[in-house]
């Protein structure tokens, strides 16, 4: 099979390649030890939780970061915003590293880089007031808005939709999603260039994670905000990012626009992924249905080669003794890269899965209505 040994992943939708890239990450890797023995601990082993992350997010670009539970999306997303200390790899903001920057070189860039969280009970301090809650951003970066900071806390709970007079409730009064709002308008008080956004909707009733994926591509659309979308679900990321990237035990599989990946997935991890994925839209091409076998196997001890193999149906034994460089296939588009001896055809018919796949209903009828305006 002839490769092209493209090994950066770069996007190549018309919204992604603008300019040059915000955030350059090269080879990004964390392990955190495992400490045993008796009487005096020592470093017995290590949790590979990520290894040798690869890829660009481009100004105002939504990149999605898919992948099952463990497989190391979150510690990319707090490495990005350097919440963690990277193990190895570089991380640069607008060709600035920042990998192991202190909290002094960080200084400047700390409000250009924001992360909304998960839970979002557990990411607001239940004895601080909304309006503490979000201007405390401003506070620690001793940031004053014209205006002042009270004015500007009730613009962003406006521009989440919130009451502004809510200013002095606590995070208790508040439903699941209004909460994830607060965080939002949190994020947003410092203008930032770039959100990661840590499966922000997961947490949340099935019907309120439409309207806070809407508020999502709304500030990204309409403010030219970056994201890095972490998600297990395949369908939210479709609805939200231009281009996907999915892991597995900590590296990453694939990554393409959106358009390719769903409709042309080379990796069988991707496909796997996608056939999970109900079809609930009759006219959508029937997709062969995959079902993994076997656990996840310990990132303390991952597989030989790829990782992926000891799952994968077409493992063969050069996948247990060469692991797979993260490429651009003969027949993928340009920014379409795998790392897999032995991918999945492509797809013949590249529009036999334009429709898009939701697994909730809020979402779809939202995408319809997208579709019309
Ligand atoms: N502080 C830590 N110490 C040791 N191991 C950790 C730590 N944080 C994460 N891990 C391990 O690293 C691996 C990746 O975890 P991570 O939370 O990044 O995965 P994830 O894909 O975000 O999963 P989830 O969707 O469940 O949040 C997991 O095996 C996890 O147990």
């Amino acid at each position: 099979m002839s490769e092209n040994k493209t090994t950066k992943a770069v996007g190549d939708s018309a919204t992604a390649v603008k300019d040059r890239p915000l955030l350059e990450v090269e080879g990004l890797t964390k392990h955190f030890p495992i400490y045993g023995g008796f009487p005096f601990k020592r470093q017995v082993g290590a949790v590979q939780a990520v290894e040798g992350v690869t890829l660009d997010v481009f100004p105002g670009e939504s990149l999605g970061l898919v992948g099952e539970s463990g497989c190391g999306k979150s510690t990319t997303g707090r490495m990005l915003t350097r919440l963690l200390e990277p193990t190895g790899g570089t991380i640069k903001y607008e060709g600035r590293d920042i990998t192991h920057a202190n909290r002094r070189e960080l200084a400047p860039i700390r409000s250009e880089i924001q992360m909304i969280f998960q839970d979002p009970y557990a990411s607001l301090n239940p004895r601080q007031t909304v309006g503490k809650i979000i201007s405390g951003p401003m506070e620690i970066n001793d940031i004053n808005p014209p205006g002042g900071r009270e004015a500007r806390v009730r613009e962003l709970l406006e521009t989440v939709g919130l009451n502004p007079e809510h200013y002095n409730r606590f995070p208790h009064e508040f439903s699941g999603g209004q909460r994830q709002r607060i965080g939002v308008a949190r994020a947003l008080a410092l203008e930032p260039k770039l959100i990661i956004a840590d499966e922000p909707v997961s947490a949340l009733d099935v019907s309120i994670q439409a309207q806070v994926v809407n508020l999502l591509q709304e500030l990204q659309r309409e403010r030219g905000i970056a994201f890095v979308f972490i998600a297990h679900d395949l369908s939210i990321v479709r609805h939200f990012s231009q281009r996907v990237a999915v892991m597995y035990l900590g590296k990453l599989v694939e990554i393409a626009d959106r358009d390719t990946l769903y409709s042309g997935p080379r990796h069988p991890y991707t496909h796997a992924l996608l056939s999970a994925v109900p079809e609930t839209d009759i006219d959508v091409q029937k997709r062969e249905r995959i079902r993994l076998v076997g656990d996840v196997p310990s990132p303390i001890m991952p597989p030989s080669g790829c990782r992926f193999r000891t799952r994968c149906w077409k493992a063969q034994d050069k996948c247990a003794t060469e692991e797979p460089p993260l490429v651009q296939l003969s027949g993928n588009k340009a920014g379409h890269l795998t790392a897999c001896h032995f991918p999945e055809d492509p797809t013949i018919d590249v529009g036999a899965r334009k429709e898009d796949v939701v697994m909730d209903p809020a979402l779809r009828s939202l995408e319809k209505d997208a579709k019309k305006s």
